[in-house]
């Protein structure tokens, strides 16, 4: 369970102080799918590194599994836009780095990563380099190099935003996939108000700067779902409109 509890951060001082996130207040219950939406620069990377434990809140507190959060939270993996793959190691090597880092053999972090390659659907592509690789593909291997850790929450900061349409469709099928097997927290910050409906239980809608929560919409569509097909039916719909008619209001103030 994660809670956020009266949560506020605010960045610099002086002329220079920005007010990022203030006053929220969410529980994100465990094995749930939680996407955050909201304009850009509203605040909701700055939550996501709270939750992560690599901000501190100046108000408020992160409560995880009970325990509030004073440093970085290892139950956590993290996954940006960027992938950060390390250019000059195969994705073999990319994906078993960590396992490198805590002194684990060689066959024992093969054994892993290839387990993990199998899961992604990159077989056949262990000894490649990044450079050789679609979005799609880096993608798969930073989705796998998170997984590593077994970390029973993911936090995704608009993961899949550099993709295309059809990339991106086949990474929420993968990634709906792992969740299925492997029931983690996931907790995903989106621009794109389609790829959280057809993802998640619950879709959050910010406010502009600094971020406060200003709908939580329950998403009712049933699962498991088809990505290809969800976003046809009336459901998914109605959940766009009513959601939609909320984050336009921020998105005109933006504007004005
Ligand atoms: N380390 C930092 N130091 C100073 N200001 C920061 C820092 N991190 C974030 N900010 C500021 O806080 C505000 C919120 O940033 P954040 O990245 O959380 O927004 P966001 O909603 O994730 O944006 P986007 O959707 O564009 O990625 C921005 O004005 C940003 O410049």
């Amino acid at each position: 369970m994660i809670e956020l509890q009266g949560i506020g951060k605010t960045f610099g001082a002086g002329a220079n102080r920005t007010k990022a996130v203030a006053d929220v207040n969410l529980t994100i219950a465990p094995r749930s799918i939680v996407a955050l939406i909201g304009p850009s620069g509203c605040g909701k990377s700055t939550l996501l590194n709270m939750i992560a434990g690599l901000y501190r809140p100046t108000v408020g507190k992160v409560m995880y599994d009970g325990d509030k959060v004073t440093d970085v939270n290892t139950d956590v993996g993290y996954m940006t836009q960027k992938d950060n793959l390390l250019p000059w190691r195969s994705v073999i090597d990319n994906i078993a780095l960590p396992l490198e880092l805590t002194g684990t053999s060689r066959e024992a972090r093969y054994a892993q990563a290839r387990a993990l390659i199998q899961q992604v659907g990159l077989d056949g592509f262990e000894d490649k380099y990044p450079s050789s690789l679609s979005g799609g593909m880096r993608k798969r291997v930073s989705l796998a190099r998170m997984l590593l850790y077994r970390p029973k929450t993911l936090l995704l900061d608009e993961p899949f935003a550099a993709l295309d349409a059809q990339l991106r469709l086949a990474m929420h099928d993968l990634l709906l996939k792992l969740w299925t097997e492997q029931q983690q927290t996931i907790v995903l910050v989106t621009h794109d108000l389609v790829e959280a409906i057809t993802l998640a239980d619950r879709v959050v809608v910010f406010t502009k700067r600094p971020a406060r929560v200003a709908m939580d919409q329950l998403v009712n569509l049933p699962r498991p779902r088809d990505v290809r097909e969800v976003r046809f039916t009336k459901q998914f719909h109605d959940t766009h409109n009513s959601i939609w008619d909320r984050l336009r209001e921020e998105y005109d103030e933006e504007r004005i």
